[in-house]
């Protein structure tokens, strides 16, 4: 049976994928989301020049459902790499969401859209659609290296790039430590002997 990752890694919260990759590979607390989105697919990167927005179309059509667009817009903040009208069209191709080291605008929009966006924030002025730029490269966005192809995980935490070489034994890791987790909360959970009980154990360690 062939697992399909992009769900199985749509079940688990960022923190426990986290969890099994010891901490590594979560992007900035920079990139944030816009309002509460969960989002999991593989990534498509894009790297566009500053204030520039043409590769990001073209990404737009040529990636397939299931990606995550991931776009290194080189930290720039003072022009929109897109608004609710690019996004929109994003959308209805059937990608999954956008995470960017850039900011974006027409914020009521683009939550009326339902369409998952984590970035650096919002701004008012527009890019324009000069050339330049790639698809399908390495980038870097928040502080974690993304390969195209590497699976994204987005929530209110945060977003999380488990790289896909490792997938399979990541997702395993993470699901465990979800049970564990659970176990451990329902011990406590309204039972005020048990929660002494845990804390003075990790006390006397
Ligand atoms: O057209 C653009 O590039 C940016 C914009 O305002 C939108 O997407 O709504």
């Amino acid at each position: 049976m062939t697992i399909n990752y992009i769900e199985e890694y749509s079940k688990l919260p960022t923190t426990c994928i986290s969890d099994a990759l010891k901490g590594e590979n979560a992007m900035d607390i920079s990139i944030k989301p816009l309002a509460n989105y969960k989002v999991a697919g593989r990534a498509y990167t894009v790297k566009i020049p500053k204030g520039q927005n043409k590769e990001l179309l073209r990404a737009i059509k040529e990636a397939s459902k299931d990606d995550v667009l991931v776009i290194d817009a080189e930290e720039d903040t003072s022009k929109a790499i897109a608004g609710d009208f690019v996004l929109g069209m994003a959308k209805t191709l059937g990608i999954k969401g956008v995470v960017t080291n850039g900011v974006i605008r027409d914020i009521e929009d683009i939550i009326n859209l339902d369409f998952p966006v984590f970035c650096k924030g919002t701004t008012i002025s527009a890019g324009s659609k000069s050339d330049g730029g790639y698809s399908e490269v390495p980038i870097s966005c928040g502080g974690v290296v993304v390969n195209h192809g590497d699976i994204i995980v987005g929530d209110r935490d945060g977003v999380i790039v488990v790289p896909k070489e490792i997938e399979a034994e990541v997702l395993e890791k993470a699901k465990k430590k979800l049970q564990r987790d659970e176990e451990r909360e329902n011990k406590v959970s309204n039972n005020i002997d048990a929660i002494h009980k845990y804390i003075d154990t990790i006390l006397q360690k």
